[in-house]
Formats: structure tokens, sequence, C-alpha cells
């Protein structure tokens, strides 16, 4: 029986134990600087055991999981090489940023610890340990981030042990994983982050924005509902991307500006059919990459009755739905109900269900 020690018990490390439970013989144990959160994972079964003391533990782990916030994994690695005699196992994170984690671990290297650096590339807005789930990273990348002292047989120890998460793993440079993740996750959350402020200021005068706000606008900004400690810790390890990447933007705003003012409508088609194009071209079924569920769009009419019609014939199979929304209803027009399925099984079945009632149903918009 090996022994794995989580360091931090929340969305990820939850869902990393999980995935372990189900692959390996091994007793977890969860240490979180909230003690109250690892006791709710031994209670719930995430992991087998909550201690209070990780160096302790650290000692007879055979591998050990860092899945804090990314400024706190700076401080847990810095404890991890403190400890005398050396430890042992294999260690791990999962934070989002990977070049100041990897410069740490090369002072972990100088020791003789063997770090992997990783980071799933799935989620959720959601934090805590109550919504971990097995599933949670299946079919997502995973990179990973070796330090100077891992072998080739280390990373296949690391694969080994997250066999069951499902994930597609990248071996990749630190800075290039920053810059990468700077571009398709961080930036875009400063991005999401900046509309709902803009809203918020406007919503002070306008009260109905709060009412409006509820289509596409709750699409977009998703992301913005995060862990804002967790996205502080992330901007101030990526700050120099980042800041890069603010200043295209501003660039890129001065020409919508400029397209805006000139009214040219040719200009503004080839600007959306352009951004249209590479967004459809994105792999929308894998999950991770875009929809954290499996979702069907289901054309309805705006009229009494439709949607608990859907629901019930839904409900008589036990296919449960996770989420619910109505992208768009006009007057009299069909409008689009996109309905949100644990998985991809549940989202098929649903489909039948409903093409045999002759709904018109589609997986992507
Ligand atoms: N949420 C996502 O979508 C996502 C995806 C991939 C990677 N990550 C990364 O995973 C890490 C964890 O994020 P999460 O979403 O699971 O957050 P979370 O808030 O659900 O879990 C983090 C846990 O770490 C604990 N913690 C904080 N400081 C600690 C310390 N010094 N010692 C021990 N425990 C401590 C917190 O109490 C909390 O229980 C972050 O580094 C984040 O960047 C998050
Ligand atoms: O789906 C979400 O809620 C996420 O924000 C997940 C997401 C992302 O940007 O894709 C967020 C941060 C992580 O480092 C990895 C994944």
């Amino acid at each position: 029986m090996k022994n794995v020690l989580l360091i931090g018990v929340g969305l990820i490390g939850g869902s990393i134990a999980l995935s372990i439970k189900q692959e390996h013989e091994a007793t977890i144990y969860g240490y979180d600087v909230y003690a109250q959160n690892s006791r709710t994972a031994a209670e719930i079964g995430v992991i087998d055991e909550a201690v209070t003391d990780f160096i302790k533990m650290a000692q007879v782990a055979d591998l050990i999981i860092i899945a804090t916030p990314v400024e706190a994994t700076l401080q847990v690695m810095e404890k991890l090489v403190s400890i005398s005699p050396i430890i042992k196992a294999l260690v791990m994170d999962v934070g989002s940023t990977k070049k100041s984690i990897m410069n740490k671990a090369e002072k972990m290297a100088a020791s003789g610890i063997r770090f992997i650096g990783g980071h799933p590339m799935a989620g959720s807005h959601k934090t805590g340990v109550e919504s971990a789930k097995v599933h949670l990273l299946e079919n997502a990348f995973y990179f990973l981030t070796p330090n100077s002292i891992t072998t080739d047989t280390d990373i296949d120890e690391a694969k080994t042990w997250l066999k069951g998460t499902r994930a597609k793993f990248l071996v990749t440079d630190p800075d290039e994983h920053d810059f990468l993740t700077g571009i398709v996750s961080h930036f875009p959350h400063l991005v999401a982050s900046s509309l709902v402020r803009i809203a918020q200021h406007h919503a002070k005068e306008k009260p109905l924005i709060q009412q409006l706000a509820a289509g596409g606008f709750r699409d977009i900004t998703r992301i913005a509902s995060s862990s804002p400690k967790m996205w502080s810790d992330i901007v101030s390890q990526n700050k120099s991307h980042l800041l890069t990447l603010l200043h295209e933007w501003k660039k890129e705003m001065d020409t919508v500006i400029e397209f805006v003012e000139n009214g040219d409508e040719s200009e503004l088609y080839e600007y959306f059919d352009g951004a249209k194009s590479f967004r459809d071209s994105l792999p929308v079924r894998s999950k991770g990459a875009i929809h954290p569920f499996s979702d069907l769009y289901v054309d309805i009419l705006d009229k009494v009755g439709a949607l608990s019609h859907i629901t019930a014939l839904l409900a008589q199979s036990e296919i449960s739905i996770i989420n619910l929304s109505i992208l768009e209803v006009r007057e009299g027009l069909n409008g689009v109900l996109r309905l949100s399925f644990q998985d991809d099984n549940d989202r098929d079945q649903a489909q039948e269900i409903l093409q045999k009632e002759n709904y018109l149903t589609q997986i992507t918009l």
C-alpha cells in the first residue's frame, strides 16, 4: 500500500485524489491550512485521512501533490526542502503557472528532491472539495514540467499516478507554458472580470442591467465567478506575459474603435467573420477545452409549457439536467434552449428522446 499526501484539499486536489483512488491501492492523506476542508474531504470519502502535520507525513509519503493557490505552493515547496532527512517522495503540483514554481523546483533539485510541475487545463469557477469530481480532468490537456533531476522514469511514474484522470499529458518548458496559458486562460480571465466591472459601474445607475445580463453576458463572464485568491496569485506569477498581452489588447481595442468610428460595414464584417472562423475551428467536444459539461441546444417555441414539456420528457427517462439556460427568446420566434448534462452519454440519450418528439436539436451552435 502506497502513501499519498495531498497538500491543499480543494477542487483540483480533491478531483485528483478521487482519480488516484480509482486507479491505485493507496492511502490518501490530506492536509489543508483550513483543517475543516480536509476533515470534510475525509467525511465525504475524497481522502482517507485528514492530517494536521504535513511535515511528518511528507517523510513517509511516496507521492506528494501540492494543490494550493500558486503563491502558497511556493511556500509549501520551501518547507518541503527544509525537511531533514531529505524526502524521498515524487513531488508534483497542479498550479496554473509554471515558471516561478519551476524556479523554486530547481532549489528542490539541488537538494535531490524529484519535482514534476503539473497543470491540468480543466476546472471550474467553483472551489472547494465538495465540487471535486473524478471525471473533472477527463480528456483535458495536462501539462507536465520536470525539474533538472527528474528522469524519464519519474515522468512515467507521474503519468501512472495520474492515469485515472484520463487526461492527455503534454511535457513542456515552463515559460512556454506560461505564455500559452496566458493567452487562452489568464488573459481572458482579466478581460472577463473587466467586462463585469463595466456592467457593475453602470448597474448603479441602471439596475435593469442585472436582469438583462442573463444570456451572452453570462456566457462570456462565467469565469469571473472564480476564486479571487487563485486568480490574483496567477496574475502575480505570470506578470510579464500578461502585461504584453494587455498592451496587445489595448492596440486591438484601438483598431476596433477605428472600425466602429469608420462605420465601414465590410471592415466590421471581416473582423467578426475572422473571429467566428477561428472560434468555430476550436475543439468543442473535449472536456476542459471549452465546455465544462456536455451541452445540447434545442430549438423551442416561445410559448407556455415549452420548457416543462422538455424537462418532463427527460425526467421520465431519469436523465438529469445539470444546467439549463435560454440563450435567445424573441416574441413568437424560436428560442434556443441550452441543456447541460454530466456527460456525453446523457447528452446523446437526451438528444435521441427529444428528436423522437420532433424537437430540432444540435450539439454545437
Ligand atoms: N480551479 C481551476 O479551474 C483550476 C484548474 C487547474 C489548476 N488550478 C490550480 O489548482 C490549484 C488549486 O485550485 P482549486 O481550484 O482546487 O482551489 P480550491 O480553493 O478549491 O482549493 C485550494 C485549497 O488549498 C488550501 N490552501 C490554501 N493555502 C494553503 C496552504 N498554505 N497549505 C495548505 N492548504 C492551503 C485552501 O484552503 C483550499 O482548500 C491552484 O494553484 C490553481 O491555480 C485550478
Ligand atoms: O472552466 C473554468 O472555469 C476554468 O477557468 C478552467 C481553467 C481555464 O482557464 O481553462 C482555469 C484555470 C486553470 O488553470 C485551468 C483551466
